[in-house]
């Protein structure tokens, strides 16, 4: 593969619709059964060549670019860095990031532009990285970002990075809803630990069993079956965002009530994410979720979608 003078990268947004959590590992993760679902909701990502000796400079544009550091901890300048250190070289490189993924929304929003700017610095440091290798190096981003390069829907265990590819028929539709202000993951994770603790089920690997796939559910996507999905869709962190931002049980009454096939938050959350029949009940179930009062904005959209690629 040749250099480049200019990529742009593609990249999608997840909504987990398993979220199993087993106990908290000496590490401190958690093991999981994850199952990640691509859906077009996504960011683009843009490489063009840095200034000799200045190493990643950023930019970001959209309606929450304010929310998004543009420092080192940004996961796209983490990504690059990265990148260049594996091969040796040095990691001058723009990234501009068009943010349309709500930030700590928990739709994997900053791994999907790590996961973006792997893809975009190979394509123009001319790297031709193999993607056992990107994959790799996904990983020690976050757990979240290997399935980004991916895409598509794909089992992640344990803490969600080793994946395996699963097969889906035709197209879901789903509507998001963005609420005000993000949830932190690692919070999360905390008050799901304290809830189990509090009911007397204690929270480590010795306590909690490592879950697995539910059959029903990976049926449900092989048969392309919206109805069947909506019965398995599930989110062992669901009661902790609930328990941290009891509001959203609002949000998903409004999006129920509005004819959605089901309800569940996204991932970490504060993100609520709806099931449709089709893509004209997405849109109802968007409408009528902005009309609610109940959060900040509704996107219909599907999936599954294709994980980062490049674009032009
Ligand atoms: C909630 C999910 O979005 C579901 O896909 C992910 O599990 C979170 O993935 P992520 O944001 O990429 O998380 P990481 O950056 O790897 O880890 C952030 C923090 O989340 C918690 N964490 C994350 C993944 C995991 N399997 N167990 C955890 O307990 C840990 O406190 C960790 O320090
Ligand atoms: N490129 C990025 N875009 C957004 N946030 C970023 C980025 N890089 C780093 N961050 C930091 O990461 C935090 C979490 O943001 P992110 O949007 O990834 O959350 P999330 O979608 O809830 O993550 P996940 O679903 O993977 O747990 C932000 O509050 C921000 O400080």
């Amino acid at each position: 593969m040749t250099a480049k003078i200019r990529v742009t990268v593609r990249v999608p947004a997840k909504v987990n619709v398993q979220l199993g959590v087993g106990g908290l590992r000496a590490d401190g993760f958690h093991d999981l059964a994850n199952v990640f679902f691509a859906v077009a909701l996504g960011d683009e990502v843009t490489a063009t060549p840095g200034t000799p000796g200045r190493g990643v400079t950023l930019g970001c544009t959209g309606p929450d670019a304010h929310q998004v550091p543009l420092d080192d901890s940004n996961l796209a300048a983490r990504a690059a860095r990265l990148l260049a250190a594996h091969h040796g070289i040095e990691p001058d490189v723009h990234l501009e990031i068009a943010k349309a993924i709500p930030v700590a929304g928990g739709m994997a929003g900053g791994s999907a532009d790590g996961a973006a700017a792997l893809v975009a610095c190979d394509a123009l440091w001319g790297l031709d990285t193999p993607l056992p290798v990107l994959l790799e190096l996904a990983a020690e981003l976050g757990s979240d970002v290997p399935f980004a390069l991916l895409g598509g829907v794909a089992l992640g265990r344990g803490r969600g990075e080793l994946l395996e590819e699963l097969p889906v028929t035709g197209t879901f539709h789903w509507v998001f809803a963005v609420a005000d202000g993000g949830l932190s993951t690692p919070a999360v994770f905390r008050e799901c630990d304290r809830l189990r603790e509090a009911a007397g089920t204690g929270a480590g690997v010795d306590r909690v069993p490592t879950p697995d796939p539910s059959a029903a559910l990976l049926a449900a996507l092989a048969a392309g079956d919206p109805v069947a999905l909506a019965e398995s869709l599930t989110n062992d962190l669901q009661a902790a965002a609930l328990s941290l931002r009891p509001a959203l049980a609002d949000c998903l009454e409004a999006g129920l009530a509005a004819g959605a096939l089901a309800a569940l938050v996204s991932g970490s959350g504060p993100t609520c994410a709806f099931l449709a029949k089709d893509a004209a009940g997405a849109e109802s179930v968007a409408e009528a979720l902005t009309a609610s009062g109940t959060c900040r904005a509704a996107h219909a959209t599907h999936g599954p979608v294709p994980g980062a690629r490049v674009t032009g």
